[in-house]
């Protein structure tokens, strides 16, 4: 029988809870591996965890006798080796590539300029500015992708990896105080995706290592 995959995460990481989504949608079974990444100058920037994800950063996933790193080339993976949903629309190359440039703008244009050790550098009371402003900037041209391509969701009506990115983001833009209310798309696209189960049990709630306090 093959190894239950095992999943190194952290509750709040936007970049972990997208691959939570992602095996909850298809239905995978695994365990976590909770990595704090603020305990003790984190937990990600051991020499043990580096063994693993020498970016020392989460997620980290071991399945098929491999470790994974890179949420959205795990997502990837996972929509090519397991069934439905698909993520990543099948056979429609146009809508693929819509989806692509979605994901991309919230992981590769967003999220790495607010992540920890970015903000660990920027430092003090310069941080939530920082997060802000980078989040609303992001945001800004995001609605205005998305009201081109959205139905219900990001891109039409079925889930794909596009709403499985957007959902910690806005989770994200929340804690920064980003004032949401000015971008009804995202809003409204998020809202519907909360609604999903796949979703809530993937939030940082209902993660083993969120404190109790935060549940
Ligand atoms: N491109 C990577 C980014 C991973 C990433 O930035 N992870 C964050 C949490 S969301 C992290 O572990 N940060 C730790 C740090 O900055 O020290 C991915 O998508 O997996």
């Amino acid at each position: 029988m093959a190894a239950k995959p095992v999943l190194y995460s952290y509750f709040r990481s936007s970049c972990s809870w997208r691959v939570r989504i992602a095996l909850a949608l298809k239905g995978i079974d695994y365990e976590t591996k909770p990595v704090h990444l603020l305990q003790d100058g984190g937990e990600q920037n051991t020499d043990n965890y580096r063994e693993l994800n020498p970016q020392c950063e989460v997620p980290t996933l071991e399945i098929d006798g491999q470790t994974m790193t890179q949420s959205m080339s795990i997502i990837e993976y996972l929509d090519e080796t397991r069934g439905p949903p698909f993520l990543l629309p099948q056979g429609d190359p146009i809508k693929k590539q819509k989806v692509r440039a979605i994901s991309q703008a919230i992981a590769c244009g967003i999220q790495p300029i607010q992540n920890l050790r970015v903000l660990q550098y920027v430092g003090g009371e310069k941080k939530a500015e920082w997060g802000h402003y980078w989040i609303e900037r992001g945001f800004k041209g995001l609605e205005q992708l998305l009201q081109g391509t959205a139905g219900r969701y990001c891109i039409g009506d079925e889930i794909t990896m596009a709403d499985v990115v957007l959902v910690p983001q806005v989770y994200n833009a929340n804690r920064f105080k980003v004032d949401m209310s000015a971008f009804p798309t995202i809003s409204r696209i998020n809202a519907a995706l909360l609604e999903v189960e796949a979703f809530k049990v993937a939030s940082p709630s209902e993660q083993p290592d969120c404190p109790p306090e935060l549940r």
